[in-house]
């Protein structure tokens, strides 16, 4: 058999698996995470599609010995042969915030990104799992949910905004402070993704621990701006990509093994429910076969939270109203 021969057997799907699209694949979180992909056992077949340099990610990856067959797509023409058949499509298109820039300052570039790109997953792969990762993603979310109800085709069980980094930061940050392995933390993180409408749950923290009031100070303000930390620290070359590659992997892995029909599968994700007044928020949700299977309420809250819940709410509601507009009433093109 040849080579070209041994990848067509493979392309047809010889090696079990799920195909996996990456749109936005060439960038700061396109690139590790789909290394990370190509890693994982449950990943068959790797779409890598961006408008630049797709060919020299897929030339560099695919000599990597994983069994997943990896392919590459540039430019728009190639958006519907990227998302043909994909099971799962994942979402890091878009720029990313510089110094004192907020996440909806990104608003007007990558609105429009998610909506050509999510009218293709409508189009060519409307039953496939979609991880929207491109910020502002409060506001991302809404938009993808617009487009897909326009193209008939919307399953609010099969749309999930990552916010994953939020509880891995929170994770970190928390065990640092009690003092253990980060591994052995989980801290659901609710609400949004921007500034406030992050809003960590530290008395639902396992393993249970009695913060201080200054802890709880020092962790909510750590883990609302660990973004603008790292955009900070990187002075005008970009936002978390490493970490944020993580995070993505670990919540697509989780979507993949659900898919695969592995039970008990919970995760936080931003996602169109009904567990407060607002028609999207981050909570937890259990991931089956046919996408989220069950939502859960946000559970008790002590005061703190109660307040940063309020808080959080009129400006959440505003990214949300502004996604949806932008869908039902597009601003005029420029002439
Ligand atoms: N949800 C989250 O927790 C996080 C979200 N982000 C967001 O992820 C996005 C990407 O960040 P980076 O990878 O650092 O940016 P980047 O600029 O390094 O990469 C973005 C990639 O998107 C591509 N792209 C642009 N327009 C496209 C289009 N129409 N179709 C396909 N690809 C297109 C670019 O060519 C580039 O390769 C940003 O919006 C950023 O704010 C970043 C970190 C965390
Ligand atoms: O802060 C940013 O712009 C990127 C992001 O969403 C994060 O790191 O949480």
């Amino acid at each position: 058999m040849t080579g070209v021969e041994r990848e067509a057997t493979r392309a047809r799907g010889a090696a079990p698996g799920f195909k996996v699209a990456i749109l936005g694949a060439a960038g700061g979180i396109g690139q590790p995470l789909s290394l990370l992909m190509k890693m994982s056992p449950l990943v068959s077949t790797l779409h890598l599609y961006d408008v630049f340099n797709t060919p020299g990610v897929v030339a560099d990856l695919s000599h990597t010995n994983t069994s997943a067959v990896v392919r590459g797509f540039l430019g728009n023409d190639q958006l519907g042969p990227a998302l043909d058949g994909m099971d799962l499509v994942i979402i890091p298109a878009g720029v990313p915030r510089k110094p004192g820039m907020t996440r909806d300052d990104l608003f007007n570039i990558n609105a429009g990104i998610v909506r050509t790109l999510i009218e293709g997953v409508a189009k060519h792969c409307p039953r496939a799992i979609i991880n929207i990762i491109s910020n502002p993603v409060n506001s991302t979310v809404p938009i993808a949910a617009e487009v897909l109800k326009k193209a008939g085709v919307y399953d609010p069980k099969r749309l999930f905004g990552v916010t994953t980094l939020d509880v891995v930061r929170a994770n970190t940050f928390v065990a640092d402070v009690i003092g253990v392995d980060p591994k052995m933390v989980d801290v659901p993180v609710l609400g949004g993704h921007a500034g406030i409408t992050i809003l960590p749950i530290l008395s639902q923290a396992t393993p249970k621990f009695t913060f201080t009031d200054k802890e709880v100070a020092y962790l909510t303000n750590r883990i609302q701006n660990g973004g603008t930390e790292v955009v900070e620290a990187k002075k005008g070359a970009g936002s978390a990509t490493l970490s944020m590659a993580y995070a993505a992997a670990k919540f697509a892995e989780s979507c993949l093994r659900a898919l695969q029909g592995e039970s008990g599968i919970v995760e936080c994700a931003y996602v169109d429910c009904e567990v407060t007044e607002l028609p999207f928020f981050a909570t937890k949700v259990r991931i089956g076969r046919s996408g989220i299977e069950e939502i859960y309420p946000l559970g008790p809250l002590n005061a703190h939270e109660r307040e940063g819940l309020e808080k959080l709410k009129p400006e959440l509601h505003e990214s949300i109203q502004k996604g949806v507009k932008f869908v039902q009433n597009p601003p005029a093109p420029k002439s």
